[in-house]
């Protein structure tokens, strides 16, 4: 099929808005638990979800990705980890595979976190592997990108683009590329008081939308914002942004119900890749 027309076909069948939440590591088991049977019970009866206007997908830490998987069966919520091993078996010691990810229904695996990078030393070359080994293994890279500093809007996205280049071209020599959600996500913003600006954002989202567009391997994948976002911020979006990736403001389900009701006012047509 021609490039054109599968991300034409894509486009026709995305929702229009993708909404993430990444529970990091704030709550215990019993808390996730309690939690996602919130989400379940909103993703029910919410005409966002129901009607195909808003797509959910919701990171647990890795043991409760099995229960919280089950509490979502029977929604349009899906599940994925905050983390995955580079290589799919082996002597890994901790590690958890994209291969047993996927086994257990997972279908997102989140990638290049500033705080996996800052914390946990990880580099271009490791999100990148993590990269194509969420792909190959039928996961959804979430995959993170966004500048250290806070730098004028243009200069964001120039590093932005750029690393996204960089970080895909090394995924696809280990094999084929497919849809990717690219969470952009400043680091500066991230566990802030408050997001980047609108125009920041926009700026920043749509030269990723721009330069995705002439990535034909790339075709169906979508550009979110995360950083601090919360209810609000959609609306003060408009267009240009695919959706959001949530942290600690999804912590409170009505916030992220508020949030889906904003995705219904109309005034959101975010463009796909
Ligand atoms: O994974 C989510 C982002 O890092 C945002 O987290 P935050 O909204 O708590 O700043």
């Amino acid at each position: 099929m021609p490039a054109a027309q599968n991300t034409a076909q894509n486009a026709a069948h995305s929702p229009r808005v993708t909404i993430g939440v990444s529970l990091k590591m704030y709550f215990g088991h019993h808390e996730t638990l309690n939690w996602a049977r919130s989400i379940a019970s909103l993703a029910a009866r919410h005409p966002a979800v129901t009607g195909g206007t808003a797509e959910l997908f919701v990171l647990p830490a890795f043991p409760a990705l099995v229960p919280v998987t089950g509490i979502l069966a029977g929604t349009e919520v899906r599940t994925g980890a905050q983390d995955l091993a580079t290589d799919d078996s082996g002597p890994y010691t901790g590690e958890v595979s994209g291969a047993h990810l996927h086994e257990i229904g997972a279908r997102y695996a989140e990638v290049g976190h500033a705080e996996r990078r800052r914390l946990f030393g990880e580099g271009d070359t490791v999100v990148a592997a993590k990269t194509a080994a969420a792909l190959r293994n039928g996961l959804t890279p979430v995959l993170c990108v966004g500048e250290l500093d806070q730098v004028a809007p243009a200069e964001a996205a120039a590093r932005t683009v750029a690393e996204a280049e960089r970080v895909l071209a090394t995924a696809s020599h280990e094999g084929p590329l497919g849809p990717v959600v690219l969470a952009y996500e400043p680091q500066w913003a991230i566990g802030a008081p408050r997001p980047a600006s609108p125009d920041h954002i926009r700026t920043v989202c749509e030269s990723l939308t721009g330069w995705l567009s002439t990535q034909p391997a790339l075709a169906g994948s979508r550009v979110i914002y995360g950083g601090s976002a919360g209810p609000g911020l959609l609306t003060q979006l408009g267009t240009g942004v695919d959706g959001l990736f949530l942290g600690r403001f999804a912590h409170d389900p009505a916030a992220v119900g508020r949030i889906l009701d904003e995705t219904l006012e109309g005034a959101l047509a975010c463009p796909t890749a």
